[in-house]
């Protein structure tokens, strides 16, 4: 497998090529080449990870220094590492592409401020997809906003199936599980079936209508065992949707530990598949056909995946009427970013 991480010197990238490199992703018996990407100014940066990747000596890592300063390439047993700042290297025949790699928002920002200055690069990369990448590459965008640029990325590269192209909400996911399990002092693996809708932004629905926890043999509803609607209705909603502010107001730098954990999940699942009827949201290409979402924006839905990537929207789930105008609210932001980016990209 070759997979590319962009923005390989940036926070997230710091916490997620350990996970990757160490086969808490593929799987410890999986080789990998892994790719990483950033712009020239973080060469330097870049060859430190290197170097850290190294220094962790992890049993299936062996790295051996063959080539220039701004493209390294190690030799390696199981895993191969190459980082680059040249894009035409960064997709060549990859099969997994973690697109990182963006400016990040800062303290009183909406991620859509960050669209003048990302689009770009996603315009940049689905380019580069389609001319250097498989045609079967699995696309996983997180730079923000992510479903966007997910979006433009799609448009520049159509000579890859949209159902390629994913964006990540599995941060949200997560974020809204473990609210539920701190709710009612369960482990988070016990809560299951959570639902993020829409955009990765204050406008996305965290929905646990389907939700089902787990207490010894016994499975019952989320909605029977937290019994307060008024709570999860308000307060838990919008602690998941305003989180990654939450985060930067306290950090001063947005989440990046917690985001890596998430791509890990999300890349993971796409690749062995999901289990059993377990679901999990990813933001996808709306075809139209899904819960009355029009076509033509990267919306975040359940779906349960097979082994080996294909994956299908979870159908025929009951949608109350608050959970319509909720999902429909989020859809509406999602068109008003696809225009901005129209523009831009124009
Ligand atoms: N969807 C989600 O759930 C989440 C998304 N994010 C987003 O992920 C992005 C990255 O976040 P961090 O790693 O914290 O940022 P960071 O600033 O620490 O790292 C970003 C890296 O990307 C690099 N970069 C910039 N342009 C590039 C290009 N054209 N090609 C390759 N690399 C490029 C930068 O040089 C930098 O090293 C941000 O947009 C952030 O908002 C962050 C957390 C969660
Ligand atoms: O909130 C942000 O803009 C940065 C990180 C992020 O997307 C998140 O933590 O959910």
């Amino acid at each position: 497998l070759k997979v590319l991480v962009t923005g390989a010197a940036g926070q997230i990238a710091y916490s997620l090529l350990y996970s990757i490199a160490n086969g808490d992703v593929f799987g410890k018996d999986q080789s990998v080449t892994l790719v990483m990407l950033d712009i020239a100014p973080m060469a330097g940066v870049l060859e430190g990870v290197v170097m850290e990747l190294q220094d962790c000596a992890l049993p299936s890592l062996k790295i051996a220094l063959q080539v220039t300063i701004y493209q390294q390439i190690y030799e390696v047993n199981l895993t191969l590492v190459i980082s680059t700042t040249t894009v035409e290297e960064a997709f060549a025949d990859i099969d997994y592409a973690i697109l990182v790699g963006a400016m990040p928002r800062r303290q009183g920002m909406e991620r859509k401020d960050l669209l003048k200055a990302n689009a770009k690069i996603f315009k940049e990369q689905g380019q580069a997809l389609d001319k250097f990448a498989k045609k079967t590459v699995k696309v996983l965008v997180v730079g923000n906003p992510a479903n966007t640029n997910c979006l433009i990325a799609l448009t520049a590269a159509p000579s890859i199936p949209k159902d390629n192209f994913t964006c990540l909400t599995r941060l949200d996911q997560n974020r809204a599980q473990s609210q539920i399990a701190a709710r009612l002092g369960v482990s988070n693996d016990c809560v299951s079936n959570v639902i993020i809708w829409g955009n990765h932004s204050s406008t996305q629905y965290p929905d646990v209508a389907h939700a089902s926890v787990k207490c010894g043999d016994t499975e019952s509803s989320v909605v029977s065992c937290v019994k307060d609607d008024n709570w999860l209705n308000g307060e838990f909603i919008t602690t998941v949707q305003k989180r990654g502010g939450a985060v930067i107001a306290a950090r001063k730098l947005s989440s990046a530990m917690s985001a890596a954990k998430a791509i890990c999940d999300h890349v993971r699942d796409w690749h062995f598949g999901t289990k059993g009827d377990k679901w999990t949201s990813m933001g996808i290409y709306s075809n139209g056909s899904n819960y009355g979402i029009k076509e033509g924006i990267i919306y975040s839905v359940p779906v349960r995946i097979a082994p080996g990537g294909a994956f299908t929207a979870v159908t025929g789930l009951s949608i109350s009427d608050f959970a319509r105008s909720k999902m429909d609210e989020t859809a509406e932001e999602l068109f008003g970013e696809k225009l901005m980016a129209m523009e831009f990209m124009s």
